[in-house]
C-alpha cells in the first residue's frame, strides 16, 4: 500500500500559500483562527474546501497521526504556487496603484469589523450580504482595458458572479486583449474570497494563462468596490476549483 501524505505536511504546504503578514492593527481583527488563514479558495466555503479545514486541525505531535478527510484525498495533492504579486496582462494590476494591489488589504473592511463588534458570524455574513446585493458597475475598464458595458449574466461561481462585457470604446480587434466581447468576473472587495485582497484566483490564472481549457485573461484590477477579472469569453468554460488547478500544474 503507498504511504499516503500526513496532514501535517499538508498543513506546511497551505502555509506557504499564506500571503505576507499583516499589520498588527490590521491582523488582530480578523476572526479568523491564526493557524493556517488560508484564503477560502483553498479552505472553507460551500464545500470546495473542506479539505483545508481538516488540516487545520490536525492532530497535536504527541498524539498519533490519524489521517482527515483531507489526507485520504483523491489523489490531489496540494502544491506551491508562486506567491508573487499578481501581475495584470499586459497592463499592472490595479487602478493607478502604486505599490501591487494583491498586498493591499483594506483597512476600510478591518474597521467595519471593528465597529461593529459582537458575532464573527454576523460580521462575516453582514459583509457577504453586502457582497451579494452590491449591483456591479455598468461599465468597466481595468488597467488599460476597452471600456466594456455589461450585459447578460453569464453565471454565479462560489466566488463572484460573471457577466458578458460589450466593448464601448477602446479597442478595434475581434479576438484578444481588445476583444469586442469578454467575460467579467466580480468579486466583492468584502465577500469571504478577498479577505487579503485581490482573489487568489488572480495569482492562479497568472500561472495558468494559456494552458489549454483557461480562458485567457486579459486584464484584472479593482473599480469601486469590485475586483473585477476579465477574460476570454468561453464556450467550454470549465469550473476550477483550486485543486483542480493544482493537479493540472503538477501534472
Ligand atoms: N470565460 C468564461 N466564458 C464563459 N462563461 C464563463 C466564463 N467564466 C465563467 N463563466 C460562467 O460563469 C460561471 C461562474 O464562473 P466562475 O469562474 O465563477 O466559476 P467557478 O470556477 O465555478 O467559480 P468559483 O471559482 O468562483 O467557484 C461558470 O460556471 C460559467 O458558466
Amino acid at each position: 500500500m503507498p504511504e499516503l501524505r500526513s496532514g501535517a505536511r499538508r498543513s506546511k504546504r497551505l502555509g506557504d500559500l499564506q500571503p505576507g503578514p499583516l499589520p498588527a492593527d490590521q491582523g488582530e481583527n480578523w476572526v479568523q483562527p491564526a493557524q493556517n488563514r488560508t484564503r477560502r479558495r483553498v479552505g472553507g466555503g460551500r464545500g470546495r474546501g473542506g479539505n483545508a479545514t481538516a488540516v487545520g486541525k490536525g492532530p497535536s505531535p504527541a498524539v498519533p497521526t490519524r489521517r482527515t478527510a483531507a489526507g485520504r484525498g483523491r489523489g490531489a495533492r496540494l502544491i506551491d504556487l508562486d506567491p508573487e504579486p499578481c501581475e495584470v496582462l499586459p497592463e499592472p494590476v490595479g487602478l493607478g496603484a502604486p505599490e501591487p494591489v494583491y498586498n493591499h488589504v483594506e483597512v476600510v473592511a478591518n474597521n467595519n469589523i471593528v465597529m461593529e463588534g459582537g458575532s464573527a458570524d454576523k460580521v462575516a455574513g453582514g459583509a457577504e450580504e453586502e457582497a451579494s446585493t452590491t449591483p456591479v458597475p455598468e461599465r468597466v475598464q481595468v488597467g488599460n482595458s476597452p471600456v466594456y458595458k455589461i450585459e447578460r449574466k453569464l453565471g454565479k461561481g462560489g466566488f463572484g458572479q460573471v457577466y458578458v462585457g460589450r466593448r464601448m470604446s477602446g479597442g478595434s480587434d475581434r479576438t484578444g486583449p481588445d476583444a469586442i466581447e469578454v467575460a467579467l468576473k466580480f468579486e466583492h472587495r468584502n465577500s469571504k474570497g478577498c479577505n487579503y485582497g485581490p482573489p487568489y484566483e488572480w495569482q492562479v490564472y497568472s500561472t495558468l494563462n494559456g494552458c489549454y481549457g483557461i480562458p485567457w485573461v486579459h486584464y484584472k484590477g479593482r473599480q469601486g468596490d469590485f475586483y473585477i477579472l476579465m477574460r476570454h469569453v468561453s464556450k467550454t468554460h470549465i469550473s476550477i476549483c483550486w485543486l483542480s488547478i493544482c493537479c493540472l500544474k503538477e501534472n
